[in-house]
């Protein structure tokens, strides 16, 4: 409506955007009535002006020519600073933004030594075999003599890999490779390396977790193979901004590195804004809560919006399919209006070729491209950057790859948009409500544990057979747990103990065996029946819930459905087939705690840190439509499985529970049905019926509500666990009960997802106040009634979300935490050894 009212026009005059993100926000905004604004918060970040130096005097000048030549005309100071920390021997972790510049750091040293020393080599490592290839392309591209960088991975023709081996100087390959095709046949590259000279760990955030923990003992395997040729190479990592990079650094490769964290690249001003989707009117899910609209669908529609625009913008949506669906969606939109429009947006994924990536790069600077929509593909090493926005469909799961994703957005000199919109869950939730904890925490360390008996068994086996281990060298492998994970092999006959040290005896190499992106354990195969295709593999220990008969499984951005699986030989067969129904196992669990390692007691509440044996059995799946709705449940007859692993849990003593009953300490109405006795991995275990009846009584947790209360608070718990372990949900599980045969106390526990733990539930056990906190703050700032996915039910739950109690959750987690404030001393222990680092 036109006005002429000068007041309100000066009011407008007001209101009216000033900034060009300001003005892109107004847009994906505008017609939204206010009632249903998405908005939470909006925070503007300055930008900051570039800190230029000199080209150092060591460099020689072909290098300095051709990276000028390649559009570098002077160096960032944290740039020559850490390339100078390399030149001189030390190792160096360089951690500072999106497109800071990372390359140099390693390009400098790196070229200038192969330029000068004629027969010095160099390693590159990177986790993706596309950015290794977008990488060798930028050294190629400098065109400089004598470099012979190369390639050696999967893609590398047989032909090609002799020449590679006798000739190339610059060796850009996978940790995979390395530990599959470089140490497990060395003696055949003992030229390149005798001459080793330094090894590049590219986006080395990105090994955390069971595979972070296993190219930490890899790199130390390098290092010794190395150094049996004389060869102690420089190993310079380039990372996300992350929180400890230094000690980060020495997790990862066993020794101190420096640590350069000043960025002095230039960046522009960006708006950020958390978004939480509406609750829709028209649907319900799961026991009938409120959806949400999802983020995909919001995430297309402000794509469109922003394309209208003219703004040149990066969607990042968690699934390849979610991509596919969003580009589809913003398309759609813009059909509508302007089918010229369409045309500028497209979808992106993983799996394609440097070629293709390129062209993309280019099309969007070119502005050929406005919209696309990627899968976390684009975050690594892509030298795409200084968009006008990044929306981002769902926390990636790392506040590592939040600015990683959101730094895509920004050019020197001109502000950008970032939106983040918030997926139906609770941490994406806790985080649009609570931005401080996006937009003012430090970021995250990666977590892995290196020591873990699973991942160091097999590795040592490598590494024995690589060079026989002497008593001498075990420290970097972990002392005292090396000791004993050697002792077991000896006594399984993998290894043989001699006085000079410890020999692989088989002529077979271990390194085959060794799946190092895999918790150990055969993989299982998923074959396209008709066509006899590989597809891919999947863990042994979530094939049965991700591969079960009826399984809905996507494979670049195409769908199949399994029709057979076979443990025993490892073998899932599937068939092409794209339903509407998206399918999510049932499973069965107990837990039973086998050692307790760290135990605190706080009044009637007591916290463990320990190992446990989880025993699940897949009993059938629900078949859902991606909104949510349940079409039906259809019954499976699986073996059962057992997981050893680390576990953190609280166990709350029937005293207490008494107390908290009798005073009304909380509200205790949700609507549990408190029937108790179904159990399963993220769900409550089994329990006696009426085990927990007659015990307690009251208003706060009574009987009845005592299970559903105990399980809707471990939901939550798994759901916020990401926020302080570098984790996503489905690394870890959990199981609730009201009355445990081992700890003989109501008891809600968090495991490791994967054989002898990733490090996560100690990461727990360390930050288990804020955890709890903020896990309560989850669930309070839902504004749902009575729980849904945004607060207590789990995607993934084995017992079809049954029972929860939203309320009853809330005061479960207020006796927890009142328990172990009120016992000060010992609360604070645990609260300061949160930021400690999660190793055993
Ligand atoms: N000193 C410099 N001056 C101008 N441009 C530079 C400078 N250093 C690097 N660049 C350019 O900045 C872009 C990003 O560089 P690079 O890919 O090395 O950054 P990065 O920190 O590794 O990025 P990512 O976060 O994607 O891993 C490249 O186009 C590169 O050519």
């Amino acid at each position: 409506m036109v006005t002429t009212d000068p007041c309100a026009i000066l009011e407008q005059m007001n209101d009216a955007p000033t900034t060009r993100a300001r003005r892109l926000l107004a847009r994906a905004t505008a017609g939204i009535p206010e009632e249903r604004d998405p908005v939470t918060h909006v925070a503007d970040l300055p930008g900051r002006d570039a800190e230029v130096t000199d080209w150092p005097s060591w460099a020689p000048a072909e290098v300095v020519t051709a990276l000028r030549g390649g559009g570098i005309d002077r160096p960032w100071t944290h740039q020559t600073t850490g390339a100078a920390a390399a030149r001189e021997g030390s190792d160096v972790i360089v951690a500072t933004g999106t497109a800071s510049g990372k390359s140099l750091v390693y390009q400098l040293p790196v070229l200038s030594t192969l330029v000068t020393d004629t027969s010095a080599t160099a390693l590159y490592l990177a986790p993706t075999k596309a950015l290794g290839a977008d990488q060798l392309n930028a050294v190629s591209d400098l065109e400089l003599d004598g470099v012979r960088a190369a390639s050696y991975d999967g893609d590398t023709p047989r032909e090609e890999r002799d020449w590679v081996r006798k000739h190339a100087r610059w060796v850009f390959s996978n940790p995979d490779m390395l530990h599959r095709g470089i140490l497990s046949g060395h003696a055949r590259w003992a030229a390149f390396f005798r001459k080793l000279r330094y090894v590049v760990v590219d986006e080395c955030h990105s090994y955390r977790g069971v595979f972070g923990s296993h190219v930490a003992l890899l790199l130390r395997r390098l290092r010794r193979v190395a150094r049996h040729y004389g060869a102690d190479p420089v190993f310079v990592l380039a990372s996300a901004t992350t929180a400890e990079p230094a000690e980060f650094a020495a997790r990862l490769t066993g020794r101190p590195a420096t640590a350069i964290t000043d960025d002095t690249s230039p960046r522009g001003p960006r708006t950020v804004t958390l978004w939480e989707p509406p609750l829709l009117d028209e649907l319900t899910g799961e026991n009938g809560a409120p959806v949400r609209r999802s983020a995909g669908a919001e995430a297309a529609r402000i794509l469109a919006e922003l394309v209208i625009e003219g703004a040149r913008t990066l969607a990042f949506v968690r699934s390849r399919h979610g991509a596919e669906l969003t580009s589809l969606g913003a398309k759609r939109i813009l059909a509508e209006i302007d089918p010229a429009l369409e045309e500028t947006v497209a979808a992106y994924r993983a799996g394609y070729l440097p070629e293709e990536r390129r062209r993309l790069e280019a099309d969007l600077m070119a502005r050929r491209l406005l919209g696309v929509a990627t899968t976390n593909a684009l975050e690594l090493g892509v030298d795409i950057s200084g968009l006008d926005a990044a929306v981002l469909a769902g926390y990636p799961g790392t506040l590592a790859s939040f600015w990683q994703q959101s730094g895509r957005a920004g050019r020197a000199g001109d502000d950008a948009l970032v939106v983040f919109v918030a997926r139906d869950d609770p941490l994406d939730t806790y985080l649009v409500h609570h931005p401080e904890a996006l937009l003012d925490r430090p970021v995250e360390t990666a977590v892995l544990d290196p020591v873990n008996p699973y991942v160091l068994a097999p590795q040592l086996a490598c590494a024995a057979a690589e060079v026989p281990l002497k008593a001498g060298e075990l420290e970097v492998f972990g002392g005292d747990e090396a000791r004993a994970v050697l002792e077991s092999l000896v006594a399984d006959g993998v290894l043989r103990r001699r006085p000079s040290g410890w020999y692989w005896t088989s002529r077979d190499r271990p390194q085959f065996d060794v799946d190092i992106r895999g918790s150990g354990g055969e993989q299982v195969a998923v074959v396209e029946a008709e066509t006899s295709r590989l597809l891919g593999t999947v863990d042994p220990g979530s094939a049965r819930t991700t591969v079960h008969p009826g399984a809905v499984y996507l494979h670049q951005g195409s769908s199949y459905v399994v029709d057979e699986l076979d443990l025993e030989t490892g073998l899932a067969l599937v068939h092409a087939e794209d339903p509407e129904w998206n399918t999510s196992p049932r499973e069965v669990t107990d837990i039973e705690v086998l050692k307790t390692h760290q135990q605190q007691r706080f009044g009637g509440v007591t916290v463990c840190l320990g190992d446990v044996a989880v025993t699940s059995r897949v009993v059938g799946y629900l078949r859902r439509l991606p909104s949510g709705e349940v079409l039906d449940q259809v019954a499976l007859d699986l073996p059962e499985e057992e997981l050893r692993t680390r576990a953190v849990w609280y166990t709350i003593s029937d005293e207490l529970l008494d107390t908290t009953a009798r005073t009304g300490n909380g509200n205790g109405n949700g609507n549990g049905n408190g029937n108790g006795n179904g159990n399963g991995n993220d769900t409550v275990a089994a329990v006696e019926p009426g085990d927990a009846a007659g015990r307690r009584e009251g208003p706060g947790l009574e009987a009845a509500h005592l299970p559903g209360a105990l399980h809707a608070a471990e939901h939550a718990a798994i759901g916020l666990l990401p926020l302080f372990a570098t984790c996503d949900r489905w690394d870890i599980g959990g199981v609730s009960t009201a009355l445990h045969a081992d700890t003989g106390e109501a008891t809600v526990f968090v495991h490791d997802g994967h054989p002898g733990g990733a490090g996560f539930a100690d990461r727990g056990f360390a930050a288990l106040v804020p955890w709890l906190a903020a896990t309560r703050e989850a669930i309070v700032s839902c504004e749902c009634p009575a729980g849904c996915p945004s607060c207590v039910q789990s995607p993934k739950c084995g017992n079809g979300n049954e029972p929860l109690d939203k309320a009853g959750a809330v005061t479960v987690l207020d006796v927890v935490l009142g328990a172990m404030g009120r016992d000060g001393e010992h609360g604070h222990g645990v609260v300061q050894a949160a930021d400690g680092v999660a190793a055993r």
